[in-house]
């Protein structure tokens, strides 16, 4: 089993040097001063070295929405009890939560993943992949085996797998699951060796009390586990979550198909973290899509080496973030399909 995933991983490789330089030329045959569009040039920059063209057709998206729960949660860590993660899931399918408008607003299609929810669900556009009934309280030991973080990660893979048959060709993450702001908190301070309290946020908007308990509690399950920080599998399954496992499953195949993956807010940055320790190059696929008010998450996508695309003081996950920046993304592309050169418009050159 672990060696399927370490033969995914050797499959990715780093970006196409030569469609960036093509890129890089043709954005400076486009009738503005170089670099003046900014990030939407970084976009167009980075899609033509993942994809090897520099009008790739990425109009099928999906949004892939991991969904578990969180033994975490007997602690008292989240505002909202641990059974919204199972409702919300409903509200998903039924196309009434907010990555549902967003997504529909970007044309992509939201793909929702039971991978450990801790109830029975049965929809004919669900995901069914649950390895287990939630997460183990990580406060007291370890959140799975490392069987089962590795089962996750590999199931990421396979939605993909699955997603990219269906035509679908850029991906982004999203989650669901009371309780994975501590999780993520948790996998951050043992991988960047911030401290747990630095790694801490206020998730659904914890009062200062709950917030210093969640601090401790963070605290407690690195001390209780010691997971170790240069095996991401080891960290994934000490004090990890399912979904975050399964999106970084996500992100290594949508790297190893070479496409291009939106990474939402904390959770899915957590995820992106895991990935990044996996196999360095899948930074390179990865598109940073928006600076959460979760208040880690700057320095959390520092530590990835991912600059977010936009700033609009949400925190709300699901993949509500990602959406927002496939407007850009597809903004990134219109430049450089349709703007004109100087030749062509008779514009002179500085
Ligand atoms: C109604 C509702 C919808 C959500 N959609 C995403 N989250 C977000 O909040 C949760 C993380 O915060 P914490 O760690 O504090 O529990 C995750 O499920 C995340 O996706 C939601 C939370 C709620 C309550
Ligand atoms: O940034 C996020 O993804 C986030 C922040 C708070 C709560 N849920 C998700």
């Amino acid at each position: 089993m672990r060696s399927k995933l370490e033969e995914e991983i050797r499959r990715i490789e780093p970006l196409d040097e030569s469609a960036i330089q093509q890129a890089e030329q043709h954005l400076l045959n486009l009738t503005k001063p170089p670099g003046s569009l900014g990030k939407l040039e970084d976009i167009a920059r980075q899609l033509a070295g993942i994809t090897s063209s520099l009008h790739p057709d990425l109009s099928r998206k999906a949004i892939i929405v991991m969904a578990a729960d969180h033994g975490v949660c007997e602690e008292g860590v989240s505002a909202f009890p641990a059974e919204v993660t199972p409702q919300m899931v409903l509200n998903f399918l039924a196309g009434g939560a907010a990555v549902n408008v967003l997504a529909r607003q970007a044309g992509a299609d939201v793909r929702c993943v039971d991978i450990g929810v801790n109830a029975e669900l049965s929809h004919p556009e669900l995901i069914s992949r649950k390895l287990m009934h939630g997460t183990n309280n990580i406060a007291r030991g370890p959140a799975m085996t490392r069987e089962t973080a590795i089962e996750a990660v590999l199931a990421g893979i396979e939605v993909v797998d699955q997603l990219w048959l269906d035509g679908y060709r850029m991906f982004a993450t999203g989650e669901m699951g009371i309780g994975n702001t501590t999780a993520s908190s948790a996998v951050m301070s043992v991988m960047t060796g911030d401290s747990p309290e630095e790694a801490a946020g206020r998730g659904t908007g914890i009062n200062d009390e709950r917030f210093a308990h969640k601090m401790a509690v963070i605290r407690r399950a690195i001390e209780t586990n010691a997971p170790d920080a240069s095996d991401p599998i080891d960290v994934l399954s000490k004090v990890g979550g399912l979904e975050i496992a399964g999106l970084a499953g996500v992100i290594i195949g949508a790297a190893s198909r070479k496409c291009p993956v939106v990474i939402d807010g904390f959770i899915s940055s957590a995820a992106a973290l895991i990935a990044a320790s996996l196999c360095k190059d899948a930074v390179s696929y990865m598109i940073g899509s928006h600076l959460s008010d979760e208040r880690a998450h700057g320095q959390l996508l520092l530590k990835i080496g991912l600059s977010p695309v936009i700033h609009l003081s949400m925190r709300l996950g699901e993949g509500t973030g990602a959406a927002l920046c496939f407007h850009f993304i597809e903004a990134a592309q219109r430049v450089m399909r349709e703007m004109a050169t100087f030749d062509s418009a008779g514009v002179s050159r500085g």
